[in-house]
């Protein structure tokens, strides 16, 4: 048995929900590019649930569900508003979701129908959990969820107290559309193998949550922020980034286990950077992201990756740094219930082995003769 490690090129399951391949992705087959462009984000949820694009009428059906689940459970938002005040965004989030569970009567219900209908009451209660937790450590009281408007909508809506102008909406949902799913990456993993041993959705979902929060992973968007605002200007970019190169430091935002000609979400996220610092005649981060981008790619030959240029597009929505990746989980949640949807429908315990690299043919010692 020989280990490769980070199961680099293993391929640990089958699945039909989402795919990269020769550097492509789709989501039930169609082009991410194609989904950026036309397709909402509920639509795109709804896709990765239910396998295909929803007629008018789904739509609507699964935009009353979302609008009925919206309000997080009164129990939750009072222990939210326990937490201390300096609590890490993403531990909260894991926290909030993992109590979700005890006030949910269907929470151990495994029917298919019942697990479909947790799906979309998290993705329903994400956003409002997020929302709540911002306002209540300022020492605000969280804003109830508005009916009849898009999650990017209602989370601008509870997160500032009014409503968002269209063009911050229309970003944000396009960012929540290019993040929703990514084949078998390390969040999705983990969510999957909780579920595997046919543990309930809410762990499936507390998993992923975990290992998103980590800076190799979805963490990486507001590691990219917290070095864009150390370099300051574009100015102080080459220094900088040649230092961080020449001392082997990585660069946030860069390199891709499987892209290594470059991820198709970050062109995306990298024009709607531009376009909303043209609109806020701002445009210090798009610039000097563009600058870092021509320096560690023609120095490192890495490409920038989804959590690159997010950074500044959701600076410059207004959006504080430490929720960039809780935002991130809103969007993805749809991906991690489709790939647990999945799982149980096909399900096997997840359970590799190891290479073992420790001693041999040891024997105990008494505690005395240590
Ligand atoms: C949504 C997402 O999860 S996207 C990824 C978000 N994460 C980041 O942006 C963090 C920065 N990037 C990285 O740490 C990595 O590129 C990862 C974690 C994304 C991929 O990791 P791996 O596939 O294990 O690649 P690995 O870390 O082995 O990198 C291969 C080589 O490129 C280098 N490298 C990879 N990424 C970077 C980077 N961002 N900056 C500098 N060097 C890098 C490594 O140091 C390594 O060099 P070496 O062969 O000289 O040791
Ligand atoms: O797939 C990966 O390893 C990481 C990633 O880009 C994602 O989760 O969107």
């Amino acid at each position: 048995m020989t280990a490769t490690k980070g199961l680099e090129g293993i391929v640990a399951t089958t699945s039909s929900i989402s795919s990269i391949i020769d550097g492509v992705l789709t989501y039930r087959g169609i082009n991410i590019d194609e989904l950026a462009e036309h397709a909402t984000f509920e639509e795109v949820a709804y896709l990765l649930w239910y396998g295909k694009l929803p007629t008018q009428s789904e739509l609507d059906g699964l935009l009353g569900r979302l609008d009925a689940y919206a309000a997080v459970p009164d129990p939750v938002i009072k222990q939210i508003k326990l937490y201390p005040k300096d609590t890490n965004s993403m531990a909260a989030l894991r926290t909030a979701v993992s109590s979700l569970a005890l006030y949910d009567t269907e929470a151990n219900d495994m029917s298919t129908e019942a697990n479909l209908n947790k799906a979309i009451k998290l993705q329903a209660q994400l956003s409002t959990i997020v929302a709540a937790f911002a306002r209540i450590r300022e020492g605000k009281e969280p804003i109830a969820p508005k009916k009849g408007v898009s999650i990017a909508h209602n989370f601008l809506y509870m997160l500032n107290g009014q409503d968002p102008e269209e063009v911050a909406v229309k970003a944000l949902d396009q960012a929540l559309v290019l993040h929703a799913d990514h084949e078998l990456n390390a969040s999705t993993f983990a969510a999957r193998v909780t579920v595997a041993t046919l543990s309930d959705i809410y762990s499936g979902v507390t998993s992923a949550i975990g290992a998103l929060k980590g800076p190799l992973h979805g963490g990486a968007n507001e590691a990219v922020m917290v070095m864009l605002e150390e370099i300051g200007s574009a100015d102080n970019v080459e220094s900088v980034i040649t230092d961080k190169l020449a001392n082997k430091e990585k660069i946030m935002g860069f390199g891709h286990r499987v892209y290594k000609n470059g991820d198709p979400r970050a062109k995306h996220l990298q024009r709607m950077s531009q376009e909303l610092g043209k609109l806020t005649g701002n445009l210090n981060l798009y610039e000097m992201s563009i600058k870092i981008e021509e320096l560690v790619t023609g120095q490192k030959g890495l490409k920038p990756n989804v959590d690159f240029y997010s950074a500044s597009v959701y600076t410059t929505l207004g959006i504080p740094r430490d929720l960039f990746t809780p935002i991130f989980a809103i969007s993805r949640l749809s991906g991690w219930t489709a790939h647990i949807l999945e799982q149980y429908e096909n399900n096997r315990l997840i359970r590799p082995r190891a290479e073992y690299t420790g001693p041999v043919s040891q024997s105990y010692v008494p505690i005395e003769e240590r």
